[in-house]
């Protein structure tokens, strides 16, 4: 368990929940739409958004917060993240978003307090990316994007 720190924007509804997980084991916390002045979004099909979540948070150094699509709603009516997963780095202290993709037939109504998306935390770890003469053989080599066969 690792603790975030999470304050709500200026003028955010403070009635929308905070980010929680539905069940014991789940490994992404739902987080909500908070659209105060708007009410609902109308997003039309192949048409995308910046829905605002009213939150801000501080992440623990060495940990990030993936925020990944709602398969019930990626399978039900084609509602998905375009960068998926979407990145909070862990000294990013702006508003928190989650940008909604449309890739559905039908408009879909983003209402205040729906949840849009699940957060995951996960631990980070950075390289040093460092030029050399060379890499290591390997049986794969540089065999990729299907060599390996179908099925
Ligand atoms: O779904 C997202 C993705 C990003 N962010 C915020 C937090 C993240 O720390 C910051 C920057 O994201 P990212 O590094 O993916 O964006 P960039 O296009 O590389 O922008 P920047 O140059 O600001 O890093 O934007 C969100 O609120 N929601």
């Amino acid at each position: 368990m690792v603790a975030i720190r999470v304050i709500r924007e200026e003028g955010a509804d403070p009635a929308v929940p905070l980010p929680s997980y539905e069940t014991a084991g789940a490994a992404g916390a739902d987080v909500r739409a908070n659209l105060p002045d708007r009410g609902s979004i109308m997003l039309e099909p192949g048409h995308r958004v910046l829905v605002p979540t009213g939150l801000r948070i501080e992440i623990p150094a060495g940990f990030e917060v993936q925020v990944r699509p709602r398969s019930g709603l990626a399978l039900k009516h084609g509602i998905t993240l375009p960068n998926t997963p979407g990145t909070i780095d862990s000294d990013y202290r702006g508003p928190l978003g989650v940008i909604v993709l449309n890739a559905g037939q039908e408009v879909f109504e983003i209402a205040h307090g729906d949840r849009i998306a699940q957060l995951v935390v996960a631990p980070v770890v950075q390289a040093d990316f460092a030029l050399a003469e060379g890499l290591s053989d390997t049986a794969r080599g540089a065999g990729g994007f299907g060599s390996t066969g179908r099925g």
